[in-house]
């Protein structure tokens, strides 16, 4: 909340999403800060381009005969210089980490500590930031809700600085706003799945092995299973059992069976603990007197979608 008074009146809260989120899941996945470290914001470049290269066609996954295509195009060389700049960031901080702590019984490889590692940082960071990102383009889009918003969570923590977990308990409108954004602009599209057996589905023939992409964004805007679903309405959770906890399959921004986001719980309480506070303490507007409906939503192409371009606004401060 500092840094945000601190900034200049017009503020990057895309870049500021980013370092949170970094921050938060650097200390519980590495125990302390790296983005202000050189080798940190490395290891984040390395990150982002992980997921771009993730999302890109490989061609060789499709016709094995054309691997070599993958050769001419760069996208091997690419990948492995990639993970050869991801291990070896990994492999100094858990040097450093295995130095300064006690290890008496172990029963984990290096390997299964990067993998770990890699996991939560990769899987945790970008969806985190992408989806405050487009919570925060949403409610400048939409100022009613925003004002709506504003007084529900200021009305609740009236002059309170701390915000607690039992404070969140009682924000319904916010819970609301949440699975909203998540229907509407799910950090995570595109969920793959690999077929285990021979299916059948909807008489789609499906071979053991095949990759199939379930597309979480475009159930979430089915109209079979929502009413106006292209228009931006957190009203609609209000008095609605739907949750995106993995049980109602027409709201799947976290997946679904045994390969659900572990990272759920982590998320969630981050994500209402941040949005709280800087609901709470400031006031949000686009620079220059520009208008929400203006607002440029333009996606960023990758296997996580944030904003293409980052988010500038402006952040008054209240008075308490
Ligand atoms: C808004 C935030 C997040 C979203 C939208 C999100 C979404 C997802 C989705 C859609 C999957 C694939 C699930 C499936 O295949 O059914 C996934 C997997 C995963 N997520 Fe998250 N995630 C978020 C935050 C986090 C956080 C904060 C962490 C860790 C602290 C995390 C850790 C993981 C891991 C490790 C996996 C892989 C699980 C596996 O393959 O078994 N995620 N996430």
């Amino acid at each position: 909340m500092n840094k945000i008074k601190e900034s200049s009146p017009v503020i990057n809260v895309s870049l500021m999403f980013t370092s949170l989120s970094n921050d938060v899941i650097c200390r519980s996945a590495f125990g302390r800060k790296y983005i202000e470290t050189e080798a940190g914001k490395k290891f984040v470049r390395v990150i982002s381009e992980g997921q771009e290269l993730l999302a890109n066609f490989s061609i060789g996954e499709f016709i094995p005969w054309l691997s070599w295509i993958n050769i001419l195009n760069g996208l091997n060389y690419r990948t492995d210089t990639v993970l050869k700049q991801g291990d070896k960031f990994l492999d100094e901080l858990i040097q450093e980490r295995l130095s300064k702590t006690r290890h008496e019984r172990v029963s984990i490889d290096m390997d299964g500590i990067k993998a770990l590692n890699k996991d939560v940082f990769g899987a945790g960071t970008e969806t985190t930031s992408a989806f405050l990102e487009w919570t925060m383009t949403e409610l400048l889009r939409h100022p009613t809700i925003m004002k709506k918003l504003q007084s529900e969570v200021r009305e609740i923590l009236h002059d309170k600085q701390d915000i607690t977990f039992d404070d969140l308990e009682r924000v319904h409108y916010l819970k609301a706003v949440i699975k909203e954004t998540f229907r509407y602009q799910p950090p995570v599209p595109l969920i793959p799945r690999e077929a285990g057996r021979d299916v059948k589905i909807m008489g789609y023939d499906i071979a053991a092995g095949t990759i199939v992409m379930i597309n979480a964004l475009a159930i979430g805007r089915d109209p079979l299973f929502w009413d106006e679903p292209e228009n931006f309405k957190p009203e609609r959770f209000l008095n609605s059992s739907i949750d995106f906890k993995g049980l109602h399959f027409q709201h799947i921004p976290f997946g679904s069976g045994r390969r659900i986001c572990p990272g759920i719980g982590f998320a969630t309480a981050l994500i209402e603990l941040v949005l709280a506070n800087i609901l709470h303490k400031f006031d949000w507007e686009l620079p220059g007197g520009a208008k929400g409906e203006d607002l440029d939503t333009t996606e960023l192409r990758g296997l996580i979608v944030g904003r293409k371009n980052p988010l500038l606004v402006v952040a008054i401060p209240r008075d308490f």
